[in-house]
């Protein structure tokens, strides 16, 4: 879906690579998550893909094509990006009027607007919100109408960056269950930011980032088994993990198979 072939890029006046020739493929129909702890280069990926930064060596497919100058725009249209703040999102007055901004610039009659806003709605429960004032939600609620902003747009790429880091518990499990089910029922193809290992335990693939470079990659069993990989990378085993070790001797379980051999 989305190919990055030795991307590369330095921060003006700064001596070492944000990003240092790094290759990934992204594939269709995969929740693919990157982890990596504070400065490891996930943002700088997530703007490069964006285009928010251009000025990189390397080159960026997407769908088989190279993405050129000229092609650019229309093929970053297949994208779609929820950020860490809910609230520095929202540009409409209602829940649906924000979902529907993005689309005011594609040219959509106004009743596949409607449609669409309310399909997308519908998609991460929202539309009985419609009329109600986004800075007025919850949490994990504007970040649910941040997705259905995002989704309106009808992209084949997900981007979601560190979009759980600003949630209580329950906001962030609410943002994650959507998120499953999107994955489930639309066969979305999901980017999923973070720095928190307890969250990736439904993604297809791992990618783990250390220093501007991909140290890992591989299922969600796979990178949880690595210890070295994880505490060279100074990220956190989930207790889950921790305490199945310990006390079953088995280096992965989800936190409900825990519970119930406990
Ligand atoms: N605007 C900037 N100017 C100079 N250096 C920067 C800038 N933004 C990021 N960097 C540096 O680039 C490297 C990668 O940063 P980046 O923000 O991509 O990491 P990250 O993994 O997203 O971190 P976090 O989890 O804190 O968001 C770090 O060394 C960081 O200090």
């Amino acid at each position: 879906m989305i190919s990055l072939k030795d991307i590369a890029f330095k921060y003006r006046r700064e001596e070492s690579y944000a990003l240092d020739h790094i290759s990934i493929p992204f594939n269709a129909g995969e929740w693919t998550s990157i982890i990596g702890h504070n400065g490891s280069g996930k943002s700088t990926l997530v703007k490069i893909i964006m285009g928010i930064i251009d000025d990189h060596e390397g080159e960026i497919y997407v769908g088989g094509e190279l993405l050129t100058e000229k092609n650019k725009q229309s093929l970053r249209r297949k994208f779609a990006i929820v950020f860490q703040n809910p609230d520095n999102q929202f540009v409409g007055a209602t829940v649906e009027d924000d979902v529907a901004f993005g689309l005011e610039n594609l040219g959509l009659e106004r009743s596949e607007m409607i449609e669409r806003t309310e399909h997308a709605l519908g998609l991460v429960n929202m539309l009985e919100f419609r009329s109600h004032e986004p800075h007025r939600l919850s949490g994990g609620q504007k970040q649910r109408v941040a997705i259905a902003g995002a989704l309106a747009m009808q992209p084949e790429v997900l981007i979601l960056d560190e979009a759980t880091s600003m949630l209580d518990p329950s906001g962030r499990s609410e943002v994650l269950s959507i998120l499953c089910r999107l994955h489930e029922q639309l066969d979305t193809t999901i980017l999923y930011i973070t720095h928190d290992l307890t969250e990736i335990e439904r993604s297809d693939r791992v990618i783990v980032m250390n220093g501007g470079a991909v140290v890992g990659d591989g299922s969600v069993l796979e990178i949880y088994k690595d210890k070295e990989l994880l505490r060279n990378s100074s990220l956190k085993v989930p207790y889950t993990v921790e305490i199945a070790d310990a006390l079953l001797g088995s280096s992965y379980m989800t936190h409900d198979e825990l519970v119930m051999r406990l």
